[in-house]
């Protein structure tokens, strides 16, 4: 395997993002890519740690933001995590900035270069990055609501004692507060929701709420989510690497909405290959719109602040 992935920041999810993608490799070398050298070294040597048994090929060392710029994928765990109280739109000012310095620390990037972002708010900086980098768009995706919808199999999985594969259900719209859940496209072994399980009751509301408050669940006892976020971009990873053509939701740019936020997409070695199109009911669709302007006003703001600039 000769193919790079670098990751900004070697915090939390950034190393565990790493080490998913040692147990499961798809690529030759890892890059770790911090301003906080000791801290980016001592993950590397940990992380290293974890190569040395099994039959892993992949390497992991310290890298730089130029180097970044020329891997196949560039991770982007850079900037700050929520504290506790705070939303991910409350992150918008200090990681933007963030974000900002690190583009222009990596151009020029490779012209196949996919970027996934995951800081947060991730649909908000997924929207600047793609304007930032100059890449094409369907190049600039983020993790979106794949571990929304992630969590969403869980819980239903739970609750209807099947395995979490055998569900298929989309969270969509930002990762955030103002996420929906697809019920209209929800299924057991593709059958749909209500046809498969007629006898079990499912509160919908109540599910869907326990999936949009479960990161902050998590972090209430332990300060930080890091396990989940960490196997998803592994997956997400692989899907571009290995050019799977796996269907995902995934942040990326909505024409009509002039935002970012998860749809299911086809994903391959160029990133996005097309939208699935979904057939949602009257009321998902106003719920998808709804997500979809407030994200609309967090860009309009910080638009109108860089235009004072
Ligand atoms: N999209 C998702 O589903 C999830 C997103 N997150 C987000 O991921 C981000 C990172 O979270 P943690 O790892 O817990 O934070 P952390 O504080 O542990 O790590 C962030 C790292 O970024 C580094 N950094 C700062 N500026 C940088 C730059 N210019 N280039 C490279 N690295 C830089 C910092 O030095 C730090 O080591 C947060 O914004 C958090 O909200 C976390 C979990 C899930
Ligand atoms: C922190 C975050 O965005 C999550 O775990 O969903």
């Amino acid at each position: 395997m000769t193919s790079r992935i670098a990751i900004l920041g070697s915090g939390e999810v950034g190393s565990t993002i790493a080490y998913s993608l040692i147990l499961n490799p798809v690529a030759g070398e890892i890059l770790l890519v911090d301003p906080k050298e000791e801290v980016r070294d001592a993950q590397v040597q940990d992380l290293s740690d974890a190569t040395f048994h099994g039959d892993t090929t992949t390497q992991v060392r310290a890298g730089t933001h130029k180097e970044a710029g020329q891997c196949d994928i560039i991770v982007i765990t850079a900037g700050a995590a929520q504290k506790k109280g705070e939303s991910r739109t409350d992150l918008v000012g200090r990681n933007l900035k963030i974000l900002g310095s690190a583009i222009e620390d990596m151009k020029p990037f490779r012209k196949d270069s996919i970027i996934v972002l995951v800081s947060n708010p991730v649909d908000i900086l997924t929207y600047f990055a793609q304007k930032m980098s100059g890449l094409p768009k369907d190049q600039v995706i983020g993790s979106g609501t794949f571990l929304d919808s992630a969590r969403l199999r869980g819980i239903l999985a739970q609750k209807c004692g099947v395995a979490a594969s055998s569900i298929e259900a989309y969270v969509l719209g930002e990762h955030g507060d103002s996420q929906m859940v697809a019920w209209s496209h929800a299924s057991v072994g593709g059958v749909p929701l209500e046809l498969a399980l007629p006898d079990t009751s499912i509160n919908k509301s109540a599910i869907a709420e326990e999936t949009k408050k479960k990161a902050a669940a998590i972090m209430e006892n332990k300060g930080a989510t890091a396990y989940g976020i960490g196997g998803v971009t592994a997956s997400i990873c692989k899907s571009i690497l290995f050019d799977e053509g796996s269907v995902r939701p995934l942040s990326h740019y909505q024409d009509d909405m002039k935002v970012c936020l998860s749809m299911p997409v086809v994903l391959g070695r160029k990133g996005v290959v097309r939208q699935i199109p979904m057939k949602l009911s009257e009321s998902e669709k106003n719920e998808v719109e709804e997500s979809a302007k407030s994200l609309r006003e967090i860009i309009e703001d910080v638009e109108k602040e860089q235009e004072k600039e």
